[in-house]
C-alpha cells in the first residue's frame, strides 16, 4: 500500500511542480513592472530553446550549434501564417512552426548519423550561418510591410503574454520530462554513451539521434515563434549564429538537460546582458561572459546542475551502490542441454597483419553454457565482437536456431542474439530500472525487474546508474540483456569488476541462469574456478585458432591446453 502510494506521489510530482510553476508566473505577471514582464517573455522563450538544446546536447550528447535557426523556422513559419490568416490562431501557429522545425530537425540530424563531435559542430555552425544569411536576403513573411503577428486573443497585452509563454513553457518541460522517462529518453541516454551499446540491445542509433535532433528542433521552433509573437516582427538579428552558439555554451555550463537548470541558464540569458547595459558596458560582452563561462565548464568536469546534484546526493548518501551476492538463493535444477543453438563456422577476421581468428568453430547448446578461456590476445572478445555484427568483414557463418545469424548488431540483436561488453557501456544518466526495462526491451511487471535484480544482487531499480559501482553496473548490464529473453547472450568477463570474493556467488546465479531466464549463454572468462563452477562445455582459444573444445573435464586435462594456455600442469 505504501509502496502504492509512494509511486502515486512520485507520478504526480510533476504535475504538481507544472501547477506551482503556473502560480508562480501568474504571480509574477501581475506583480512585475512592465519591463521585466517584457525580459520575463524573453526569458521564457530562451528556456524552451535551452530545454531544447538540453535534449540533444546534454542528453544525446550531440553537438548542435543551429538552436537559434530553428527558431528561425517556427518564426518564420509563425510569421507566414499570420500573413496568410491561417485558421486557429496563434496557438495552431505555434505548433506548425514546432512541427516544421522538427522536419528541419531530422533533416539536419542525418548528416550526425555519420559525423561526430568537431565536424559536427563545424557543419551545424556553417548552417547557422548559412541560415543567418538567407534570412537576411529573404526577409520574414510580413516584415517589409510591417504586419505584426496576432497575439492570442485571451493573451493579447504583455502581461498575460507573458502568462501564456509560461503556460508554453510549463507544457514544453512536461513533454521533456515524460519524453526523457520513456524509450525515446533512455536511448538518447545511451546513445551519448556508447553508440556501441545502443546497438547491441537492438535499439536504433538512428532513431534514438534523428528524435533527439527532432524534439531538440521542435523546441527550438516554438521558442521562435513565441518570440514573435512578443514582439510582432522577427528580425533575422535575433536569430544569428553567434547567439546560437553563446546559447550552446549556456547550456552546456548550466547542464540545459536539467528543466530547472533550462530556466537558470534562461534567466542568465537575460540577465547577463541587462546587467552591462545597466553598467554602461556594451552587451555584445555578454558573449564574451558566456564564452569564458563555457571554457570553465567544457575544461572542467561536468556543469553547473550536475554539480549540485550530486552535492545533494552526497548529503543524503555518501556510499555508492555495489553487488550485494552474499544472501543465499534458492537454486534451482540446471536443464540438460539440448542441440546446438548458436552454431559458428570458419569465423576469421584479421585487423591488418594480425590474423585475431583463424577458421574459428563454436557451438553453443540450447539451455547450456559454453566457456570461452584463453589466455590475453587469444581472440576472444574479436569472437564476441564479430558473431554480434560489429566486425562486418569477418568471414564465416553463424546460425541462430537454425537461421542465419547476419547483418547489423542492432538486427542480431533483435533476432535474438544480444551481448554484453568488457568496458562499461551502461549509461550513468538512467536510474538502474529505466536503464534494465529499456535494455529488455519488452513490459516488465515491477515483481520480475525487482526479482532479477535481486537475484544477481544489484542494486534497487530507483537507483541512479551514477551512483552504482563499475562490478554492480556490470551485473545490471546482465540482468537487463537476461530480461529480453534473448536465445543466446554472450557475456564478455561480466565478473571482471567483482571483488573475487564474490565470483563464486556469481557462478552460482549464471549456472541457473539457463533453467531461470531461458537463455543459453557463451561466456568469455580468465578466472578459471568460476569457469569451472558454471560451463558444460569449454573452446579453448589461442592465437585465433580453437586449441581444444569439448566437455569441461576432457578440455581442462588436455596437455595442450595445459602447455599452451596455462604454462603449469599445477595450476589445473
Ligand atoms: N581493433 C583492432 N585493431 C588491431 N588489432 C586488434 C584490434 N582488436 C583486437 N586486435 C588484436 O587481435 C588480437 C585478439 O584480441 P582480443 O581483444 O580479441 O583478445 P582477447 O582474447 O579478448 O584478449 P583479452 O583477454 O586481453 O581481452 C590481439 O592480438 C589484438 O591485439
Amino acid at each position: 500500500m505504501r509502496l502504492a502510494e509512494h509511486r502515486l506521489a512520485r507520478a504526480g510530482l510533476p504535475f504538481l511542480v507544472a501547477a506551482a510553476a503556473v502560480g508562480i508566473g501568474y504571480a509574477l505577471s501581475v506583480g512585475l513592472a512592465g519591463y521585466f514582464v517584457y525580459l520575463g517573455v524573453s526569458a521564457v522563450v530562451a528556456a524552451i530553446a535551452l530545454l531544447g538544446l538540453g535534449v540533444v546536447t546534454g542528453t544525446a550528447g550531440m553537438i548542435s550549434l543551429c538552436q537559434l535557426t530553428f527558431a528561425a523556422v517556427g518564426a518564420f513559419v509563425v510569421s507566414a501564417c499570420n500573413v496568410a490568416g491561417v485558421p486557429g490562431g496563434f496557438g495552431t501557429w505555434l505548433l506548425l512552426g514546432g512541427l516544421a522545425a522538427a522536419v528541419a530537425g531530422v533533416l539536419v540530424g542525418l548528416p550526425a548519423l555519420r559525423l561526430r563531435g568537431i565536424t559536427l559542430a563545424v557543419v551545424t555552425l556553417g548552417l547557422a550561418a548559412a541560415a543567418d544569411h538567407t534570412l537576411v536576403q529573404i526577409q520574414f513573411p510580413g516584415a517589409t510591410e510591417g504586419l505584426s503577428v496576432e497575439r492570442p486573443e485571451a493573451f493579447s497585452d504583455d502581461r498575460s503574454y507573458f502568462l501564456f509563454a509560461v503556460l508554453v513553457l510549463v507544457a514544453c518541460g512536461l513533454v521533456v520530462h515524460f519524453l526523457r522517462r520513456g524509450r525515446w529518453g533512455s536511448s538518447w541516454h545511451l546513445v551519448a554513451f556508447s553508440e556501441r551499446g545502443t546497438a547491441a540491445v537492438g535499439a536504433g542509433v538512428r532513431t534514438s539521434k534523428l528524435t533527439a535532433f527532432a524534439v531538440s528542433a521542435a523546441l527550438g521552433g516554438i521558442s521562435g515563434g513565441l518570440l514573435t509573437g512578443q514582439v510582432g516582427l522577427a528580425f533575422p538579428a535575433s536569430f544569428t549564429a553567434i547567439q546560437s552558439l553563446a546559447l550552446y555554451v549556456l547550456a552546456i555550463m548550466s547542464g540545459a538537460h536539467l528543466i530547472d537548470m533550462a530556466v537558470f541558464g534562461a534567466l542568465l540569458w537575460v540577465a547577463v546582458p541587462e546587467l552591462l547595459k545597466r553598467w554602461g558596458v556594451p552587451q555584445d560582452w555578454g558573449f564574451v561572459v558566456f564564452g569564458v563561462l563555457g571554457v570553465q565548464a567544457l575544461t572542467g568536469r561536468g556543469n553547473l546542475g550536475t554539480a549540485v546534484r550530486a552535492l545533494w546526493y552526497r548529503r543524503r548518501s555518501g556510499r555508492t551502490a555495489g553487488v550485494g551476492l552474499t544472501e543465499a538463493v534458492t537454486d534451482v535444477e540446471p536443464l540438460p542441454p539440448g542441440g546446438p543453438v548458436l552454431e559458428v563456422r570458419g569465423l576469421s577476421v584479421s585487423f591488418g597483419h594480425v590474423t585475431a581468428l583463424s577458421e574459428v568453430d563454436i557451438t553453443v547448446p540450447e539451455h547450456g553454457i559454453l566457456g570461452v578461456i584463453g589466455p590475453n590476445g587469444a581472440g576472444k572478445s574479436t569472437l564476441v565482437d564479430a558473431i554480434s555484427g560489429f566486425l562486418p568483414r569477418a568471414t564465416g557463418t553463424a546460425t541462430l536456431g537454425g537461421r542465419p545469424l547476419t547483418g547489423s548488431p542492432t538486427r542480431r540483436a533483435r533476432a535474438g542474439l544480444r551481448r554484453t561488453f568488457q568496458q562499461d557501456r551502461v549509461p550513468p544518466g538512467l536510474t538502474v530500472g529505466a536503464y534494465v526495462r529499456f535494455v529488455a526491451r519488452r513490459r516488465l511487471t515491477g515483481r520480475e525487474l525487482d526479482g532479477a535484480l535481486e537475484f544477481f544482487g544489484c542494486p534497487a531499480a530507483r537507483t541512479p546508474l551514477s551512483r552504482v559501482d563499475a562490478g554492480a553496473r556490470r551485473l545490471v548490464e546482465v540482468v537487463g540483456h537476461l530480461l529480453a529473453k534473448p536465445r543466446v547472450l554472450l557475456l564478455d568477463e561480466p565478473a571482471a569488476g567483482l571483488p573475487h570474493e564474490e565470483h563464486v556467488a556469481f557462478g552460482r546465479r549464471l549456472r541457473q541462469v539457463p533453467a531461470r531466464f531461458g537463455v543459453s549463454v557463451l561466456l568469455i572468462e580468465h578466472d578459471l574456478d568460476l569457469v569451472r563452477s558454471v560451463c558444460d562445455t569449454l573452446t579453448v582459444l589461442d592465437f585465433g585458432r580453437v586449441l581444444a573444445s569439448g566437455p569441461q573435464a576432457d578440455v581442462l586435462a588436455d596437455p595442450a591446453v595445459l602447455k599452451a594456455y596455462m604454462g603449469e600442469t599445477e595450476l589445473l
